[in-house]
Parts: structure tokens; sequence; C-alpha cells
């Protein structure tokens, strides 16, 4: 019987044992880097962040959060609509929960840096990475797309500020929350749970739903980096 040039693909991966996604970000590498060990956070690894760009960064990042949290919304009702609807649920449902608390952190830390959340306007690239959050919300859009996005998402900020943690980072005390907040190991281990979730998914999807994911995962990177850049620019 003719393999499909889908089950060839996949089989070739399944041989290989390496995951969909290990391939993207070997294959991509190069702004996956740019996305996960930017200026910006190298900055605070050295301790050379100044309060401006942290302040701009918090503020702009709790307008992202409160765009998010819609978006992972739509993907928890995604994998509720799909046929095999397992643990994904569980672990989507754990992720959106989780916002909560974290809107609550951004509140409290905002008020210790004296950063009016009311006040703060959203600046194009954060406006442009909610409107392609946005546009992942459509229900043409497949559940392997959106939940491909979801795992690059936590999968960026994670990386970033475990990489703040690791030893010889000389961050500043002030900012050792921030960066335990995303790069403690129960949100790795998290993010690797998501990592399964789209491997798996990736493995019974067609050869152009692969495609699409792909570009996904890299267009989450782009943007990424462009909210790093802002968060390091003028103000
Ligand atoms: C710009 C951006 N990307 C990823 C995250 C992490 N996800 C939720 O907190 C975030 N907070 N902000």
């Amino acid at each position: 019987m003719e393999l499909e040039a889908s089950e060839v693909e996949a089989e070739k991966f399944k041989s290989k044992k390496t995951n969909i996604t290990d391939s993207w970000m070997k294959k991509h590498s190069s702004i996956y880097k740019e996305a996960t060990r930017h200026p910006f956070i190298l900055s605070i690894r050295d301790g050379t962040i100044d309060s401006p760009s942290f302040k701009k960064w918090l503020g702009q990042d709790y307008i992202y959060v409160r765009a998010f949290v819609p978006f992972v919304a739509s993907v928890l009702v995604k994998a509720c609509n799909e046929l095999d609807d397992s643990s994904d649920t569980d672990i989507i449902l754990g992720g959106l929960a989780s916002l909560n608390d974290e809107i609550t952190w951004f509140k409290e830390e905002a008020s210790k840096w004296e950063v009016s959340l009311t006040s703060v306007v959203p600046q194009r690239a954060n406006l442009m990475y909610c409107s392609f959050l946005k546009s992942l919300m459509r229900s043409e859009i497949e559940y392997t797309v959106a939940v491909t996005a979801f795992w690059a998402i936590e999968t960026v900020y994670q990386d970033s500020f475990s990489h703040c943690l690791e030893d010889g980072s000389k961050i500043p005390e002030e900012l050792r929350e921030t960066c335990q907040r995303w790069g403690n190991n129960g949100f790795g281990q998290y993010c690797h749970f998501l990592q399964n979730i789209v491997d798996r998914c990736l493995e019974k999807a067609s050869i152009d739903i692969i495609a699409k994911a792909e570009r996904v995962f890299i267009t989450v990177l782009e943007h990424e980096v462009e909210f790093w850049n802002m968060s390091k620019g003028e103000i």
C-alpha cells in the first residue's frame, strides 16, 4: 500500500526518534537564540538592566498577558473539541488557571515598581503580537497550529528566564522573583508537557498542517524578539 507523503514524513521522524519540535529548534536555532538569549534577557542576567527598561517591559507584558488569557482559553476549547480529548485539556486548563495568579503577581510587582498599569499604552510590537494571538483564536485555526503557538510562547519565557537563574548570573535581588516566575523547574516541566502534546499532534497531522504549525512557531519567535526589542527600546 502506497504511503501518503505525510506518513512518510511522520515515519521519518518516528524512525529517527527525533521529535518534530526538536528538529524545528535546531533548524531555526538562530531566531530561537535571538528570542531566548536577547540582549534584554542578558541585561537581566548580568544585572546591567536599568529600571526604566524593566518597568517598560513590566507594563507591556501585563497588557500582553491580558490578551494571552483568551488565547489560552481558545486553545482549551480546541482541545476539548478534539476526538481523543485526552489529558491535553488538564494541562492546558492548568496553564490557564495559573494566569489568574500571574495577573495578581503583575499588579503587586507594578505597585512595587510604581508602574501604573492602567495608564500603560500598548506599544506597536505589543499590539502586533496581540493581534497575532487574536488571529490564532479563529475557529478555522486548527488545534495543532494553536497549541504549537501556545508551547512556543511559554517555552521562550521559560528558556529565557531560566538562563537568567543559571550559575554565574548576577541578577539584581529585586528581579529574582521575576526570573523565578518563568524560570523555575515546575514551569519547565509544564513546557515539556506542552511540547509532548505538540509532537503528538504533529505526528498525526497532514503535511500542510505541519507546515502551517512550523510557520506559526517561527512567527511566535519573531514576535518575541520584537517584544524584547520594544522593552529595551526608548521610553
Ligand atoms: C511576550 C510574552 N511571551 C510569553 C509570555 C509567557 N506566557 C505567559 O505568561 C509572556 N508573559 N509574555
